[in-house]
């Protein structure tokens, strides 16, 4: 059973037209956007925004309309994936590397809703480990920063071997903290760190996560 699917129909089902919807990024938002292009293909009337240059060509080749984000007041909803979720919504995300556009979008979103499967949900965060979006700019200084807060950052490479780029240029440093003890605390510990441009931790941003369980059903976190 696709238990991704299974939680981004849910979702896909929240929408209604003349919408502008966030699209998220990930395996999971796969299933969300190509659900929103079949609904656009009969007949929904939306414009959307892309979280990457990914999920920005997807859409177009489903004929979503896409719309710069720069044009866009307020987004009514966005349909995303996490890595992880807590079961008060606090989330991990950025495992493919798209995490600073997704919380730019997320903030600017009225309903953030977050799709997964079951294994996503976890009591406490932090055995995914964190992503940090660093600038490549003095990157060794900025990843002692980050192991001086507990963690051994490791920064993210392609399997070629060479870094991964984020679309906005950017390293991740993926930082295993095990156990987050104070999700909150340890999101503005990070961002305080110069040449860290943001973190995968989007503390009190989502609305509800749709979770998809192996026996088919859906249950809704919020
Ligand atoms: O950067 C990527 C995003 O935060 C994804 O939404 C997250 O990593 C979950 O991805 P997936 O649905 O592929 O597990």
């Amino acid at each position: 059973m696709n238990l991704k699917k299974l939680a981004a129909d849910e979702a896909v089902k929240l929408i209604e037209d003349g919408m502008t919807v966030g699209l998220g990024t990930g395996s999971t938002a796969y299933w969300a956007i190509m659900g929103i292009g079949e609904r656009v293909k009969n007949g929904l009337n939306i414009r959307a925004v892309a979280t990457s240059e990914a999920s920005d060509r997807l859409a177009r080749e489903l004929n979503i309309p896409i719309v710069p984000f720069s044009e866009v007041e307020t987004i009514d909803v966005t349909i995303d994936g996490a890595d992880e979720s807590d079961h008060s919504l606090n989330l991990i995300k950025g495992g493919g590397g798209a995490l600073l556009r997704e919380k730019i979008v997320a903030s600017s979103s009225k309903r953030l809703v977050i799709i997964a499967d079951e294994s996503k949900v976890v009591e406490r965060l932090g055995k995914f480990p964190l992503p940090v979006d660093v600038v490549p700019f003095a990157v060794e200084l900025t990843l002692r920063k980050l192991a001086a807060l507990g963690c051994e950052p490791k920064l993210r490479r392609k399997e070629d071997g060479e870094l991964f780029k984020t679309d906005n240029g950017n390293y991740v440093a993926d930082c295993s903290f095990g156990a987050i003890a104070d999700p909150a605390a340890l999101h503005d510990q990070l961002n305080n760190i110069a040449g860290v441009v943001d973190n995968g931790l989007f503390i009190g941003m989502a609305d509800m996560v749709i979770v998809g369980h192996q026996d088919g059903t859906v249950s809704v976190l919020k």
